[in-house]
Parts: structure tokens; sequence; C-alpha cells
């Protein structure tokens, strides 16, 4: 069974949310991002998105955007380095499912063929591709089933008709983007999620997650009474960009990381 497929069962049967970081990887190295995961997964993280930082993060919000450039300049991350990342984390005992999360260019320049078996090779669950359309969608769909890999579609408020074809392809969770325009904490959502999250849910089995501006507790304890899963991605980065200079220095790591730790328990607390 696929690791994402067990962990929506488990939690299913415990009647719990499933709490979906985004982190990118190599913001500020990639040694520091095993370290957040490990934390992460402390914390009570259920799955992580791996995010590929990208050049051209056209769906990302300032703070994501920031942190790909960190992570570029400082160590020109590529897909091979967050596999690296969750190799790492593996061997040091996480058990969490790894969705790689990336812009479709840096997986064309890698190559199709190529991808899917990296991604079997080192255990990765899932796979995110934000700006690969639904109609050109055929090739990767049926690589990653071949490899067993969940190719994790995103459904927005606006996709309405297309949402029952969005869905009927789906593997591992329906991804719902709660509002138009790009990632980043907000204090309201698009005005119909509710109902938009209700028609994704009728149009599906699997569980679905949503994302897009969560950054607190009480919005995280909303979404989980309406879906199985929330996505944190830009409060949790944010968290990471405040701790930078406490990560610069070995005597204050601990500090940074108890910090990340924290904010995570905070967010998502019953
Ligand atoms: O950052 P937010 O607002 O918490 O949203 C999650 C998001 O970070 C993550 O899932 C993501 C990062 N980059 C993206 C681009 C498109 C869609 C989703 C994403």
């Amino acid at each position: 069974m696929n690791r994402i497929d067990a962990v929506f069962a488990d939690l299913k049967a415990k009647n719990k949310p499933a709490f979906i970081p985004f982190l990118t990887i190599g913001d500020p190295d990639v040694r520091t991002s095993v370290e957040i995961i490990k934390v992460l997964e402390k914390a009570g993280a259920s799955m992580v998105e791996l995010g590929v930082p990208y050049s051209d993060p056209l769906a990302d919000g300032p703070v994501i955007q920031r942190s790909s450039m960190r992570a570029l300049k400082n160590n020109q991350i590529s897909i091979y380095d967050c596999l690296q990342a969750a190799k790492q984390a593996r061997s040091e005992g996480s058990e969490l499912p790894f969705i790689l999360f990336t812009y479709y260019n840096p997986v064309l320049q890698l190559g199709l063929d190529k991808i899917f078996s990296l991604l079997q090779d080192n255990d990765i669950s899932g796979l995110i591709i934000p700006d690969l359309p639904m109609e050109e969608d055929g090739e990767v769909r049926e690589l990653a089933g071949r490899h067993g890999i969940h190719l994790i579609p995103l459904v927005a408020p606006t996709s309405n008709d297309r949402i029952k074809r969005i869905v009927s392809r789906a593997a591992g969770f329906v991804y719902c983007v709660s509002s138009l325009g790009v990632t980043g904490a907000r204090t309201e959502f698009h005005s119909g999620i509710n109902e938009f999250l209700s028609t994704v849910k009728q149009s599906t089995a699997l569980p679905i997650a949503v994302g897009f501006g969560v950054s607190t507790n009480e919005q995280f304890k909303r979404f989980s009474q309406l879906c199985e899963g929330v996505v944190v991605g830009s409060a949790l980065v944010r968290q990471v960009e405040e701790v930078l200079p406490l990560l610069e220095k070995e005597e204050t790591r601990t500090q940074a990381l108890l910090q990340i730790h924290d904010f995570v328990r905070q967010l998502i607390s019953d």
C-alpha cells in the first residue's frame, strides 16, 4: 500500500485530520531541511511536501519566492538534492510519506522516464506539479501509476465543471486550493469555499486536503472539519526565515528548531 493511503486510513480510524506541511528544500541548506523534516514529524506532521526551489515560482507568494531564491543562491538545489533530503530523513528513521512538490520545468529537464525511477528508488509516495494542466498530464499520470507514485491534482474554486474530470484521475488525495491568487498566509478565503470543498468531497471517494493561506490554529481547526487534510506552507516557511540567524550558529540551532516545533504544535493543536 502507498504510504499516503496508509496514513489517511490510519487518521480516518482515529478521526484526525492530516497535517501536511510544505517545506522549501535547501533553505538554508539540505542538512537543515533534513533536521526540520524530523522536527515536523515529531511535532505531528502526517506527510511532507518537499518543495523543489524554482527560479520562476509563478504560483508562489513572496515568502516562498524568497525561500526558493535563498535555496538556489546558497546551494543550486535540484530535484536530486530534494530526493537526497528524503533519503537522509528516511535513514534517520523518518516514517513520513514524502510528496515531491515541483513545477513542471525541472521535471522536463530531468526527463519523465528518469524522474519516476528516481522517485520510486527514493521511496517518494506522491508528486504534485502545480503547473501541469489536466489536458497535458496523460503521460505523467501513466508513468506515475506504473511506478506506484500518487499524482496529486489541484482543484481551485474556479475549476467548476472541470472538478469531476480532475478528481476522476486523482490518486492519493485531491488538493483543494482555498483561494485564487498565489500562496501566502491569509485572513480570509474564497467566498464560496465551503460549497467548493463540499462539491469536491461529493465528487470523489479520495481524501481531500485544503491549502493556500492557512496560518492559524483557528483556520486549521475550521478546515479540519471540512477536509481530511490541511496543507500549510508559507506560514511554516516564514518561521524558517525568522530563525535563519539562529540556524547559522551551532550554539543556537537547537533553539531555532524548537521554535519551529512549537509553532507547529500551536498551529495544529486540538
Ligand atoms: O503557502 P500556503 O499559502 O500555506 O499554501 C500551501 C503551499 O505553500 C504549497 O502547497 C505550495 C507551495 N507552492 C505552491 C504552488 C502552487 C500550489 C501550492 C503550492
